[in-house]
């Protein structure tokens, strides 16, 4: 099975509510998607989001970075050398990680379909049903307490409470959620980068006084401020999570050696997909250190390969944050991994299983 063209698509779909973080409100996935074909007729798919103020990622250059430096390196290899294709897709370009991560999801996908089996299983098998948590939009306090009581009634027993605006108010938003649904969820916070590292103390010092008890709090600090964030893990018991401070397996290790937080967010669109993802969480393992899988606003091309990865990683990957789909207004793929409401089931189709998208506006071959 050779790589005989690569190809481009636009993907456009409403969120089913405005997608409200301290970084940037978002109301449609506006994704590339890949589609590599094979002499075979094989296709496998992928999908980048341009999350600019995180990744740095724009449309314009996912799509460059995969028309001028990968593809040209992948047309012709063989589908059966997957360390060889990954090493020359990762080794394309510097950065432009959502657009390595796209290709290297279509890679994998035709990695299963050349043996018939469905990813997990190529990636060491694990038990097909996860659950994952979602999200609400910070906004003013009663709508989040509504949003959060609607979620709970929907059957999510974990949440991920976006903060990071206000700190006063923060305190509040969560004070006034956990009296809410305490008993019936989990609450995660995610600042996004909102509070400086004093800011952040006080506030999960102040919740823990208050005797909100929360699963963990994700990137409290600006990216950059390891020391900040190794500050507050270090003074309060709420367990710190590192996301937007780590993208790849060499971050990792400086971060956990460190010790500038408990738990780590991998993203595919961060680590460039799936082989520095695997690093990562083959990474952590050996560290005792747990992992997230995380996704930004993705549909259920690109968070299926997320699944299968977090299916086939269970021992690391404790925590999953993959509501991309289930905060869409609808699921533009015909086959894949089957997203319901908290529940994600992956099938025993090779490869990703994806059979076809919906609605994709062609874009110029790469
Ligand atoms: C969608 C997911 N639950 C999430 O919150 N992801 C990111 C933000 C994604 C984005 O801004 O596109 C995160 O910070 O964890
Ligand atoms: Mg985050």
């Amino acid at each position: 099975m050779k790589i005989t063209d690569i190809r481009f698509g636009m993907l456009r779909v409403p969120l089913k509510t405005p997608f409200k973080t301290a970084l940037r409100t978002v109301d449609t996935v506006e994704d590339i998607v890949v589609t590599i074909h094979t002499d075979t007729g094989h296709v496998g798919y992928g999908e980048a989001p341009a999350t600019a103020p995180i990744t740095g990622d724009t449309h314009g250059s996912i799509v460059e970075a995969i028309r001028k430096f990968i593809s040209p390196r992948l047309i012709g290899q063989e589908i059966a050398n997957l360390n060889r294709i990954t090493g020359l897709i990762q080794g394309a370009i510097e950065k432009n990680s959502s657009a390595k991560a796209a290709v290297e999801i279509a890679v994998y996908d035709l990695f299963g379909q050349l043996y018939g089996a469905p990813l997990y299983k190529m990636l060491g098998g694990g038990d097909p049903v996860i659950t994952t948590d979602l999200t609400i939009s910070v906004d003013y306090i009663e709508k989040m307490v509504a949003d959060s009581i609607a979620a709970v009634d929907r059957g999510f027993e974990s949440l991920k409470i976006k903060v990071g605006k206000d700190i006063g108010v923060d305190i509040e938003r969560v004070k006034a959620i956990y009296a809410a649904v305490e008993g019936r969820a989990l609450l995660r916070l995610d600042a996004n980068q909102g509070w400086t590292a004093k800011q952040a103390v006080y506030a999960l010092q102040t919740l823990e006084d208050a005797g909100v008890r929360l699963e963990l709090v994700e990137q409290p600090v600006k990216a950059q401020d390891l020391e900040g964030l190794k500050y507050v893990t270090d003074r309060v018991h709420t367990p710190i999570m590192a996301d937007e401070s780590v993208f790849g397996p060499v971050e990792v290790i400086d971060l956990i050696r460190m010790r500038a937080a408990d738990i780590i967010n991998i993203k595919l669109m961060k680590t460039g997909g799936l082989s520095k993802a695997i690093q990562i969480a083959d990474i952590a393992a050996m560290y005792g250190v747990e992992c997230m899988i995380g996704c930004m606003i993705e549909t259920s091309i690109s968070v299926a390969a997320a699944v299968h990865l977090a299916v086939a990683k269970s021992n690391v990957i404790t925590k999953v944050d993959l509501d991309g789909p289930s905060l869409c207004a609808f699921n533009p793929v015909d086959g894949g991994v089957i997203f319901n409401e908290s529940e994600i089931t992956v099938t025993d189709a090779p490869g990703l299983g994806i059979r076809e998208i919906r609605g994709l506006e062609t874009l110029a071959a790469a």
